[in-house]
């Protein structure tokens, strides 16, 4: 029986830590902000947004959510994203994907000024993070959330196979990044991978992003495998689940991630963690 990682209570730790970052930035007079801005009226998105103010507030984070109609324009949702770039009491922007059909989210993106980018989403932070630049740059959280989470399996990684199903943006791609940097042999497969099973058991720790449910079986996983599922799916009563079939899985695996519960819950955490971050590096960049 595989070790459940606790993704809520990793997250639970992460937030504390935080925290005490934010009493002792404001006992050097300094409040990090956020400015979550969100376009249209998708409802997962709203509830993700909600999360994050609610977090933010909860940490004494300052937090903006800037609400916009999906009839917005590119130009006002540019103009909107420079409002924040140039507002000091603001260290941290992002905007809530997925964009609505007919704005350039890669456009919006790469209109955040990079030392606010809280996603990680420049295209300068992706191009540091995958040419492991040294210094200080925001990553994507739900990646980097998941590395806190491996962190805590004290496990050795170093030269082990990884395989990530899944090459998106937001996770695939600088999963694969992350863990190569972190001196892995890494596979990048994806739902088009001929014989995925063939490279799944391979992997000493596997991550799954795909949006497939239970794509991943019990006999696709290597035995003592770590798997992180980063799947959020509907089952057929409408239950939340994974990419990953975790009752086939947990027999196997040597540790993995449950959904809910998982790697969810990290990645608001990160969020909060790289606000933080943002905020403490601006600070050493005033001091110069
Ligand atoms: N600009 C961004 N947009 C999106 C990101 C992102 O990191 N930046 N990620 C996702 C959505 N997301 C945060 O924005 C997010 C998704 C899921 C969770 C979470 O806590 N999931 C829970 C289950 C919640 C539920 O019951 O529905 C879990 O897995 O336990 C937090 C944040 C896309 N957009």
């Amino acid at each position: 029986m595989a070790i459940i990682i606790d993704g809520k209570q990793i997250a639970k730790d992460l937030n504390a830590q935080t925290q005490q970052r934010v009493t002792a930035l404001k006992e050097q007079g300094a409040v990090p902000g956020l400015a979550v801005i969100i376009v249209g009226d998708d409802p997962a998105s709203a509830i993700y947004v909600r999360n994050k103010h609610r977090k933010a507030v909860k940490l004494g984070i300052k937090s903006v959510v800037r609400e916009l109609p999906a009839t917005i324009s590119q130009a006002e949702l540019l103009a909107i994203v420079n409002e924040y770039n140039h507002d000091d009491s603001i260290h941290g922007i992002l905007v809530q994907s997925p964009l609505p059909m007919g704005l350039d989210e890669q456009a919006v993106v790469a209109a955040i000024d990079p030392k606010k980018d809280v996603d990680g989403f420049h295209p300068l932070n992706v191009g540091r993070l995958f040419a492991n630049l040294p210094g200080h740059y925001p990553v994507s959280c739900t990646p980097r959330g998941i590395m806190t989470m491996l962190a805590s399996l004290n496990e050795h990684l170093r030269g082990k196979r990884a395989v990530v199903v899944g090459r998106s943006m937001i996770v695939g791609r600088p999963m694969a990044a992350m863990l190569l940097n972190a001196d892995m042999t890494v596979t990048v497969a994806h739902v088009h991978t001929k014989h995925l099973e063939e490279i799944t058991r391979t992997a000493d720790v596997l991550v799954v992003a795909t949006g497939v449910t239970h794509l991943i079986k019990g006999n696709d996983i290597k035995r003592g495998a770590i798997v992180i599922d980063v799947g959020m799916d509907r089952d057929e009563n409408g239950k939340l689940t994974g990419d990953v079939d975790f009752d086939a899985a947990v027999d196997r695996a040597g540790a993995i991630t449950p959904v809910p519960g998982g790697v969810g819950p990290m990645t608001i955490a990160t969020l909060m963690q790289q606000t933080v971050d943002l905020c403490e590096w601006s600070e050493q960049l005033g001091s110069n």
